[in-house]
């Protein structure tokens, strides 16, 4: 029978940023963002970890869904955006199949470590992937998304970088006890943590933290298949990474919808402004004031004289 307790032995004395962050917190809440400004406000807001959504960068980048259109150079490219935003924010790259083979998964870890980002997510569906919440999923064969985790460990090298390993096996006919054994092999093959994507229900949930192996990892999408949990909840259950991969996205789209209709009804904002950040906030948001007194350093520089 698996062990149900933290494991870090599992990988060797490794300590990256993460590690120390589930250390510290105990479970760690990594809200989905999406591009620089929702990262510049997970780090007003004082976030440590935040998680760069596949879901929601392929739906704010592309206007498209989560069905493997969004290509790695340009989830990398939106990484690379978020973490210049949010430097003190340590981000969870969902790096969707990793491109391809374990050559393909090799360029892509190299490509998000480049970004500044502190791990990655690393799934076993058939390209091209759909959200782990929609029907239809297939996965790759065991060994095969196996030897890609040994693949991205190997790229990871000696890089302060944690690798998640997700299953989407539930929704296929080999069920929980497949992703169970999924999950497990892939900690085998090197993945720091490892991720069970949708189980249905909190008993699910109890027998994935029994029989997997390591830290793991929970999703909690808004209309999704697993029951929505606080931190507290999901720690009891077992899990010690948090990924809330939509609410952002969800809440721009909520807020972007409510105001343009009333906007598109009166021709002005002037009755809505207490929805809308006002322009001192949002310039202090985005560092206005910073950056003018960087600037404002230059504009008196002189060349000294000898
Ligand atoms: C976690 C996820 O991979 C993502 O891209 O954010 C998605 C989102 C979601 O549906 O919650 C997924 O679960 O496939
Ligand atoms: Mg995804």
């Amino acid at each position: 029978m698996a062990d149900s307790t933290v494991s870090v032995a599992v990988n060797g004395p490794r300590k990256t940023r993460m590690h120390r962050l589930i250390e510290e917190e105990g479970i760690v809440l990594m809200p989905g963002i999406y591009d620089a400004l929702s990262a510049a406000v997970l780090q007003s807001l004082g976030f440590r970890a935040g998680f760069v959504s596949g879901y929601a960068v392929s739906a704010s980048r592309l206007g498209m869904p989560d069905i493997g259109l969004l290509t790695p150079p340009e989830m990398a490219d939106a990484a690379r955006a978020i973490c210049a935003a949010a430097p003190n924010v340590a981000f969870i790259v969902d790096a969707d199949t990793g491109g391809g083979n374990a050559l393909n998964v090799q360029r892509t870890v190299r490509d998000i470590i480049g970004t500044g980002a502190a791990g990655l997510f690393l799934e076993d569906q058939v390209w091209p992937k759909k959200c782990g919440h929609m029907q239809g999923k297939q996965v790759i064969p065991a060994h095969e998304h196996a030897a890609k985790i040994a693949a991205a460990r190997e790229a990871i090298g000696d890089s302060d970088f944690f690798l998640i390993a997700r299953t989407d096996a539930r929704a296929t006919a080999g069920g929980l006890s497949d992703a169970i054994a999924r999950a497990n092999l892939y900690m085998e093959a090197g993945a720091d943590a490892c991720f069970v994507e949708a189980p249905r229900s909190d008993d699910e949930m109890r027998e994935v933290c029994k029989r997997t192996n390591g830290f793991r990892a929970a999703n909690m999408l808004e209309g999704g298949y697993t029951p929505l949990h606080t931190p507290q909840e999901l720690k009891e259950l077992g899990f010690h990474l948090i990924v809330h991969s939509t609410t952002a996205v969800y809440a721009s789209a909520r807020a972007l919808i409510d105001v343009l209709k009333v906007m598109k009804e009166e021709g002005t904002s002037r009755d809505q402004l207490h929805k809308l950040t006002t322009f001192e906030e949002f310039n202090s948001l985005i560092g206005l004031k910073k950056l003018n007194e960087i600037g404002a350093r230059y504009d008196k520089f002189q060349v000294p004289s000898n």
